[in-house]
């Protein structure tokens, strides 16, 4: 702790308690435990932080409970030596942990006057509000720094797809972050102070906000509904969910390579959502294209929301008949999408949609299958347009302070 974040007596005051999360909920990583610890200012009604731990098997953001906000950013790396790429990297881990524990970035944002404040400020006597930081690499990253014989299989550019209309400058990058918290400056403070410390070597490529989590790993917690107004993540995987989770979203050691077991795929599609024409569509269309109820959620055909599918109930062209994993061998997919709106375009027309973010185990039989389907037979497509797209490998958690995002891979031992 630094001396600025030290009460008056050398204790933490509220404001840090709360501001580092000391105040509040503790979510356990993967399990979505709670443990609530005191105050000890004797304000028992202030409202609690929450900071989600940042240690562990999984990287957090994925099966940790889903938060409000985004802020996501690809980054291209500058620079050419793995040298510099390897202590930004330590760098990074290193202000992670502390934002997401609700500190400030090294000695903070009002250090000595004469040099920039480690911490850009804007943060200060926030609550961690839940923030997560996941880190992801892209294939490109592989063929630039003597990686190749570490770049799994499963690690290449998607293909591309009928109806993609992908903007490259919305797309691809070497790195990834994907920052979650439910205040939105928080996300933001997170993004913007890991590329500042990057300055030199890496670069945002191109980078996503988003609201309204279009997807729920909580069971038991309200669905949240999407642009179109439907409750979107019913058939998510939730985060308490082992062994779907070991079964479908982490990669096992036997899948190889060593450096990502307890990992990840990450896939980002930015798909636009054609507001205006969906506005006018009827209700039963609206429904019909789904298979499911607008109102409720049920499946087609049923009353309530989590009754199982029925897929001779929907339409051939139904979303969520094409989409259930039963069409595809089982095959499941963690969402953790968001929403977004980012103004309007040159027509007038709102420039919003669905972030689409998806975790699996394999891409090749995760995301791509699926997708390959719903390109060529959705109903929904009339309505929808992916205009970006990029695919990461998610390391598994980082375990300790000694460790550092990307350690197994940077110090995997070359392939004969
Ligand atoms: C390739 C994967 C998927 C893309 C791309 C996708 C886009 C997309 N989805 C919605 C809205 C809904 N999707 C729903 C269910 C659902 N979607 C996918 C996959 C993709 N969706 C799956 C695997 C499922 C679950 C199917 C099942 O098991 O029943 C639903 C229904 C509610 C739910 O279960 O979440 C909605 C609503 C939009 C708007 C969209 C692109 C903009
Ligand atoms: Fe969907």
């Amino acid at each position: 702790m630094s001396a600025e974040e030290q009460g008056a007596h050398g204790r933490p005051s509220r404001r840090n308690l709360l501001g580092w999360g000391g105040a509040g909920l503790v979510l356990g990583a993967g399990a979505g435990a709670a443990t609530a610890l005191a105050l000890d200012d004797g304000d028992a009604k202030a409202a609690p932080a929450a900071a989600v731990p940042f240690h562990g098997a999984h990287q957090a953001g994925i099966a940790t409970p889903v938060q409000d906000r985004l802020h996501f950013a690809a980054f291209d790396v500058t620079t050419s030596e793995r040298a510099d790429l390897v202590v930004l990297l330590k760098e990074w881990t290193k202000a992670a942990a502390r934002m997401t524990a609700g500190h400030a970035v090294g000695e903070g944002a009002f250090g000595a006057d004469e040099a920039p404040p480690d911490d850009t400020g804007e943060a200060y006597g926030l609550s961690p509000a839940r923030l997560t930081l996941t880190f992801g690499v892209g294939p490109s990253l592989f063929t630039r720094f003597g990686l190749e014989d570490q770049r799994p299989d499963a690690l290449e550019e998607l293909p591309s797809f009928p109806g993609d209309h992908l903007d490259k400058a919305r797309g691809g990058g070497d790195l990834c972050v994907q920052a979650c918290a439910d205040d939105p400056q928080v996300a933001v403070h997170a993004i913007r102070n890991l590329a500042r410390i990057g300055f030199g070597s890496v670069a945002i490529r191109w980078s996503q906000l988003g609201f309204g989590k279009t997807s729920s790993t909580t069971p038991g917690a309200e669905t949240p509904r999407n642009l179109f107004g439907f409750k979107d993540g019913t058939n998510n995987i939730a985060g308490g969910e082992t062994a779907a989770l070991d079964q479908h979203v982490w990669v096992p050691e036997k899948d190889g390579p060593a450096w990502l077991a307890g990992g990840s795929y990450l896939v980002a599609r930015r798909i636009r959502m054609n507001i205006e024409v969906w506005d006018r569509t009827s209700l039963r269309e609206q429904e019909d294209v789904f298979g499911r109820t607008k109102r409720t959620g049920a499946p087609a055909g049923k009353l309530a929301e989590h009754d199982p599918v029925s897929p001779r109930a929907m339409l051939p062209t139904a979303h969520v008949r094409l989409a259930r994993p039963a069409a595809h061998g089982g095959h499941r997919i963690l969402r953790r999408g968001y929403s977004f709106t980012d103004g309007t375009d040159g027509l007038g027309r709102l420039d919003a949609g669905l972030f689409f973010l998806a975790y699996q185990r394999d891409p090749r039989t995760g995301f791509i299958p699926v997708q390959r389907e719903l390109a060529r037979h959705d109903a929904l497509n009339e309505y929808i347009q992916h205009v970006g797209s990029a695919l990461f490998a998610i390391p598994p958690g980082v375990r300790d302070a000694h460790d550092w995002w990307g350690r197994a891979l940077f110090t995997a031992p070359a392939k004969d």
